[in-house]
């Protein structure tokens, strides 16, 4: 569904120096998949997604979206596709129905096949009973909704969907997540969505990429990525005077690594927590320790941004842009 070799973008700095906000990406996205672009703010997701919609221009490389050749063939390109901008396109004063209907005439639809257009995407993302409503005065999940089904009108096999639950509460989130499913499991669609949350790269996607200053740092489904860092993380609370005691132990484990320590607490990594808590419990009593806490996290894909770039991720949004 998505070829991309070696796809760049540099910006004019404006007599500053030239940003490069994307430094070659090579992309293969196979039809049916639902993949995301993880990466933190200025990181490149929406440029390249901008360049692979036909909205912007690339200065290096080459792309085949739904079948077109991106340069060749830009409007090949944008009937196969679907977009739905960070912003989003409903204007606040037209109706549900209204903007969903005009929309499918852009795409030259009939009046009456528009109609129907509209109220089938309208039950399916969860809008009906809110035709009549002017956009702006949805809240923001029935306005995102709004904007996907905007992004449907055309059927297209492939979707764009640019950091799709920002600014969403948490409910609000978890239902979008079910309709972005759904756009893959019930109407066959091909997803390519850009978040910089973990959790949402995490529940969707097949498959991530990872992007850090404009170029793909890491690949693949969330547990491959996760199995990257090995083993879990436990972390055990004693008293300060048993910390050396208790790190000792600790290191002395079956495949035990990257044991540290602060005032009252020893941290490290073991392949499975749910076999070392015990045996660490056991030795601990025998040496007369006292545990005042104990906690075993899964590996999270921050950790993997935090092993492959040495930054946090949400370290690494507030970080500058990438200029050359
Ligand atoms: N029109 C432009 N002119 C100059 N620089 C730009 C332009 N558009 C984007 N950039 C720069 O390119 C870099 C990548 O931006 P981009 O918007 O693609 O990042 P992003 O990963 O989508 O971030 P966000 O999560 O904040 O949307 C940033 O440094 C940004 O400042």
């Amino acid at each position: 569904m998505i070829t991309a070799r070696g796809l760049a973008r540099r910006f004019a700095g404006h007599g500053r120096a030239e940003v490069h906000a994307v430094r070659g990406v090579d992309l293969d996205v196979e039809a049916g998949e639902l993949v995301a672009f993880l990466g933190p703010n200025g990181a490149g997701k929406t440029t390249t997604l901008r360049m692979l919609t036909t909205l912007l221009r690339p200065t290096g490389g080459t792309a085949t979206v739904a079948g077109h050749d991106l340069r060749a063939d830009p409007a090949g390109v944008r009937r196969g596709i679907g977009y739905v901008a960070q912003g989003g396109g409903a204007s606040p004063e037209a109706t549900v129905t209204g903007e969903l209907v005009l929309q499918g005439r852009l795409h030259r639809m009939s009046k009456a096949d528009a109609a129907a257009k509209a109220a089938e995407l309208s039950a399916h993302l969860d809008l009906g009973g809110l035709g009549d409503r002017a956009a702006k005065t949805l809240s923001g999940g029935q306005r995102r909704r709004l904007d996907i089904a905007l992004g449907l009108v055309h059927d297209p096999g492939l979707v764009f969907l640019d950091e799709p639950s920002t600014g969403l509460d948490p409910h609000s989130r978890a239902n979008l997540w079910e309709h972005i499913r759904g756009l893959r499991d019930e109407r066959g669609a091909t997803v390519f969505l850009t978040t910089h949350y973990l959790d949402e790269a995490d529940a969707l996607a097949d498959r991530i990429l990872v992007l850090d200053h404009g170029r793909i740092v890491a690949e693949g489904s969330p547990d491959s990525l996760k199995a990257r860092i090995s083993g879990d993380g436990v972390t055990v609370g004693v008293a300060p005077e048993s910390v050396a005691a208790t790190a000792g132990i600790a290191s002395g484990l079956p495949g035990a690594h990257e044991v540290s320590t602060s005032d009252d607490t020893v941290a490290f990594r073991v392949p499975r927590g749910d076999t070392a808590v015990p045996e660490l419990l056991r030795l601990l009593a025998a040496d007369g320790v006292t545990l005042r806490s104990v906690a075993v996290r899964r590996p999270t894909l921050d950790d993997v941004f935090l092993a492959l770039t040495g930054r946090s991720l949400r370290d690494a949004g507030q970080e500058a842009a990438n200029v050359a």
